[in-house]
């Protein structure tokens, strides 16, 4: 086995596992070239068995989705036993763990994360997939209030476009829609629209809308979808719970309608811009630069080379540099002469 982390360990320095999900555990690790901190997701092929197929997903998902709200890939290593699956590090832990340590958050807080929710959904329903597990557990923050999206081991994306129907059951019981808990076939578009009036419900109240110990209670009050409103609710906000919480799925609010909401674009006056900030159609020319620079190749060689979007060292380099043109800090690779291998 230690030589499936022969690689890894010699271009990051692994520090404490943070979480086990299921078939997976993270561990925070330092980028040695750069310093710069990530989380780095290992998992075993063995023990994954028929779980497999969901990394591929969760991989090919994350590769095709990077955007300000959505936690980036930057590299995959795959070993005979393992996959590493290199992510950009959120120290600021989950939405959850936020929530519960404020009991619920103001009208004011919950509307600025719920704007970012949106508009990674509204990004992610773009690109043609539905995430199908959206809860708090699965957004964490960064440094700077900023929540990123993560887990695409349940994401779907219909061949047919997000018009077709899913079948599988999938995603957290309490999160889930009526129409996915029926087991009827559903629209992913849809069901995530329901997941996050369920998210909402959770910022404001900070406890869920329908809760059970017992599954199958669990699923009646869903299908139900009679939920209590505390009176510390405002008509804005009951006015779109309701909306989002509709059971039938066809009079459920849209995506485009769920961008122009009054109540969501109250104290922002503007409809909330989802298109990413950070597309890899888009190269950052100061980060070609300063790659280009440290390879000592010309910017034409390192943007082919960035371009290939190969998931190796360089992707994650080019990433790493991006994050810090995003928040303003400059990265600056320590100089070195060795061409780019
Ligand atoms: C659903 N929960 C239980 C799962 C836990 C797993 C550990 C997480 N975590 C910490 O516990 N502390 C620090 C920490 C810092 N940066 C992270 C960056 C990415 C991920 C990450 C990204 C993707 Cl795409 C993914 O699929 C998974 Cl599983 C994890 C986790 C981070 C993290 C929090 C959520």
């Amino acid at each position: 086995m230690t030589s499936d982390y022969d690689e890894v360990t010699q271009r990051y320095r692994l520090q404490e596992t943070v979480g086990s999900g299921g078939f997976a555990k993270v561990k925070l690790a330092t980028h040695i070239l750069t310093g710069e901190k990530v989380a780095i997701k290992i998992m075993d092929k063995k023990a994954l068995g028929d779980d497999l197929p969901r990394v591929k997903t969760e991989i090919k998902a994350m590769k095709e989705l990077v955007h300000q709200h959505i936690c980036t890939l930057y590299e995959v290593i795959e070993t005979p036993h393992k996959i590493f699956m290199v992510l950009e590090y959120c120290p600021g832990g989950e939405l959850f763990d936020y929530i519960v340590a404020k009991d619920r958050l103001q009208e004011e807080e919950a509307r600025m994360f719920f704007r970012q929710i949106v508009a990674a959904v509204a990004y992610i329903h773009h690109k043609g997939y539905a995430h199908r597990d959206l809860k708090p557990e699965n957004l964490l923050l960064d440094d700077d209030q900023s929540l990123k999206l993560i887990d695409f081991g349940l994401a779907a994306k219909p061949k047919g476009g997000m018009k077709e129907q899913l079948e599988t059951c999938c995603g957290s019981p309490a999160y889930a829609a009526p129409e996915l808990v029926s087991g009827r076939s559903y629209i992913g578009s849809e069901a995530d629209i329901w997941s996050m009036g369920v998210l909402l419900y959770a910022l404001l109240c900070g406890f869920l809308p329908f809760d059970d110990e017992n599954v199958a209670h669990l699923y009646k009050k869903i299908q139900k979808g009679d939920y209590e409103e505390p009176r510390w609710l405002t008509p804005g906000s009951r006015h779109l719970l309701k909306q989002m919480l509709q059971v039938n799925p066809k009079k459920r609010i849209t995506m485009k309608e769920l961008l122009r909401n009054q109540w969501l674009m109250q104290g922002f006056d503007v409809p909330i811009d989802w298109d990413s900030k950070c597309e890899k159609e888009q190269l950052n020319a100061d980060c070609i630069t300063e790659m280009a620079v440290y390879h000592n190749v010309s910017k034409k060689e390192m943007t082919n080379a960035v371009k290939k979007w190969e998931y190796n060292e360089t992707t994650c380099i080019y990433f790493l540099l991006l994050a810090n043109k995003y928040n303003g800090r400059t990265l600056r690779l320590p100089h070195k002469t060795k061409p780019l291998t």
